[in-house]
């Protein structure tokens, strides 16, 4: 308006000038136009560029509020005028997500307006600001909730639940959380759920095939994980899809704020098999029991590993991140790796895959993509570990395992090769009643020389594999955990493996009792929960009675291989 009045005055008093002096009219027009248009340019002319000129002349380029971050604080710090239009708005949207994108922008902006600052990094403001374009509205309340961790956690549980989605802004979405500040200041909250009476009414796998359809529920037991509840079985089809495709993927036992009943520490139903003798608690014959069961259900083909859903926002599936396993437990079949597994658990620093995947014997074809996101989501500084024994003995493992990364740390628990045999073959007689007798599998032609083509006696060979093994990683990379003193000594031989991982030593005695039943270490209760806390019936089961001549013949095979072990390793097991 203002820019309208001025033209048409100066311009109606140069039209009688022009007629007597045209060569001084035609100066002063110059003149004039010169002037208008430095007036304009200095954003004293137009509405519509007064704030664009106003914005420069308050932060010049190269001050604290360039480049992209400082650009987004400015526009949103003019409170988001109301005059401004629709264009505006969206442009300021681009702004903000493009300056959230990278953690540089938070780090460069050292601008005046640090409560606005604060309040885009607890993630309530930018929300809003994206909605309704005002940033600087929620700075307070923002910068208290940045103090507070909790009260962080409750901003973006809050910004979660009035609607805002990733789609609404991805890149938003992940600089919220993803930023290590925020993880770390939610960390503690989240690690209570190892010990603390946790309220999630959350579900365990059983920890073999064999007790299928057990479902363990360790709500307010988080040292239960893995372990055998009686009396509490929940099938698959009991759990929301949702959860169940979770309960795939990982042990997930962060509580999502979006929904009321938690998603919890679930896992994989434990399935039967009669295929592979060598699977114990594979992904894919859990994969397969569920697919089949769920069809039973609703005669439905479902996807065994479904896109997760693109609606709610699960924060388990936002918060932490999928990592390869930095440790695995590489062997032995039968030697007690379920145990390990479970007592590692504990740690509140350990997130373990429930089930064996199988990678890198089974499935490899299938990209370590898909590995890494079968992965339960680790906060910096946690472990992500998997076991599958079969990997010990596996040619193409070490070389696969160590071109994933060859720093990785392989646990190998060992167990005296002649009862390991004998687990072994009282596993698949479990499933194979007509079974021969274990001496007539031992031996070619029941009598004659030991017949090292059977698995269950191949296995026990650890030399041999281990061998293997160090053509790609060197001894360092090893932890031989004593599967006789996982049952005799579990609290001290956790502390070398908490050691080797490079842990606190946080499992202690103090988290096992030998249950007489059973026969086995078990984790204690905690107070107030009367749920067993021992594996489950697969692992610990009665062998049958072997021959003694059986049983000396096979430990003067193995004593040679044992002894080479000892040596390669620098540890006698006392198996001979
Ligand atoms: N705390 C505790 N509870 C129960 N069982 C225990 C425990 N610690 C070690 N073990 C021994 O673990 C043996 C099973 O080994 P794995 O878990 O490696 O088996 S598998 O390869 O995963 O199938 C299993 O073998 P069997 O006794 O032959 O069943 C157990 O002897």
């Amino acid at each position: 308006m203002g820019c309208g009045i001025l033209t048409l005055r100066i311009g109606s008093g140069h039209l009688g000038a022009l007629r007597a002096q045209p060569k001084v009219s035609l100066l002063l027009t110059m003149l004039f136009l010169f002037t208008y248009f430095f007036y304009c340019l200095t954003g004293s002319c137009c509405d519509s560029q007064a704030g664009i000129g106003s914005l420069r002349s308050r932060y010049p380029v190269g001050s604290a509020g360039s480049g992209p971050m400082g650009t987004a604080v400015l526009v949103a710090q003019d409170p988001l005028r109301s005059d401004l239009k629709p264009r505006n708005s969206l442009l300021l949207d681009s702004i903000l997500r493009d300056s959230l994108r990278s953690d540089s922008a938070l780090g460069n902006f050292q601008g005046s307006d640090s409560a606005l600052k604060d309040s885009l990094r607890s993630g309530s403001a930018s929300r809003d600001s994206l909605r309704s374009g005002s940033a600087s509205r929620d700075s307070d309340s923002s910068v208290s909730a940045l103090r507070d961790p909790l009260h962080s956690e409750f901003v973006l549980k809050d910004s979660l639940r009035s609607g805002f989605s990733p789609r609404d802004s991805p890149a938003l979405w992940s600089s919220l959380s993803s930023g290590s500040s925020l993880m770390d200041r939610l960390r503690p909250s989240i690690s209570q759920n190892h010990f603390g009476p946790a309220k999630e009414n959350t579900v365990e796998p059983v920890s073999d095939p064999k007790d299928s359809l057990h479902w363990q529920e360790s709500s307010k037991d988080p040292l239960s994980s893995g372990f055998d509840l009686k009396g509490s079985q929940l099938s698959d089809s009991q759990l929301p899809d949702s959860q169940l495709s979770d309960s795939l993927r990982s042990d997930s036992h962060i509580r999502d704020p979006l929904r009321s009943a938690p998603v919890g520490r679930t896992h994989i139903l434990g399935a039967e098999y009669s295929q592979q003798p060598d699977s114990s608690d594979s992904l894919e014959s859990q994969n397969k029991d569920i697919t089949s069961h769920r069809r039973a259900q609703n005669g439905t083909s479902p996807n065994p590993f479904p896109a997760p859903s693109t609606g709610a926002i699960s924060i388990h599936n936002s918060f932490g991140t999928k990592r390869f396993p930095q440790a695995i437990i590489v062997g032995v079949k039968k030697g007690g790796t379920r145990a390990l597994l479970e007592f590692l658990r504990v740690h509140p620093d350990v997130r373990a895959l429930g089930a064996e995947p199988h990678f890198f014997d089974r499935c490899y074809d299938k990209g370590l993509e898909w590995y890494r996101n079968l992965m339960p989501r680790t906060f910096e500084g946690q472990i992500t570990m998997e076991k599958t024994p079969s990997y010990f003995v596996t040619m193409e493992a070490p070389k696969r395992i160590y071109n994933m990364s060859s720093d990785t740390k392989l646990i190998v628990v060992v167990r005296n090769p002649v009862t390991r045999a004998i687990s072994d073959y009282t596993q698949t007689l479990s499933k194979t009643p007509s079974l021969p007798s274990f001496q007539a599998l031992a031996f070619k032609n029941t009598t004659g020389p030991i017949d090292t083509s059977w698995s269950a006696i191949r296995i026990g060979i650890y030399a041999k594999h281990l061998d293997n093994w160090l053509q790609y990683f060197p001894l360092s990379k090893f932890l031989f955990v004593s599967g006789e003193r996982l049952v005799s000594d579990p609290s001290g031989e956790m502390g070398r493996v908490q050691d080797f991982l490079g842990l606190k030593r946080v499992i202690t005695d103090k988290h096992f009792y030998f249950n007489e039943t059973k026969g086995f270490p078990c984790l204690k209760k905690p107070e107030g929960s009367s749920k067993p806390r021992c594996l489950g019936k697969s692992k610990g089961r009665p062998h049958p009675n072997i021959d003694t001549n059986v049983l000396q013949r096979l430990q003067e095979f193995y004593r040679p291989y044992n002894q080479k072990f000892y040596q390669m390793t620098g540890q006698n097991f006392g198996w001979d």
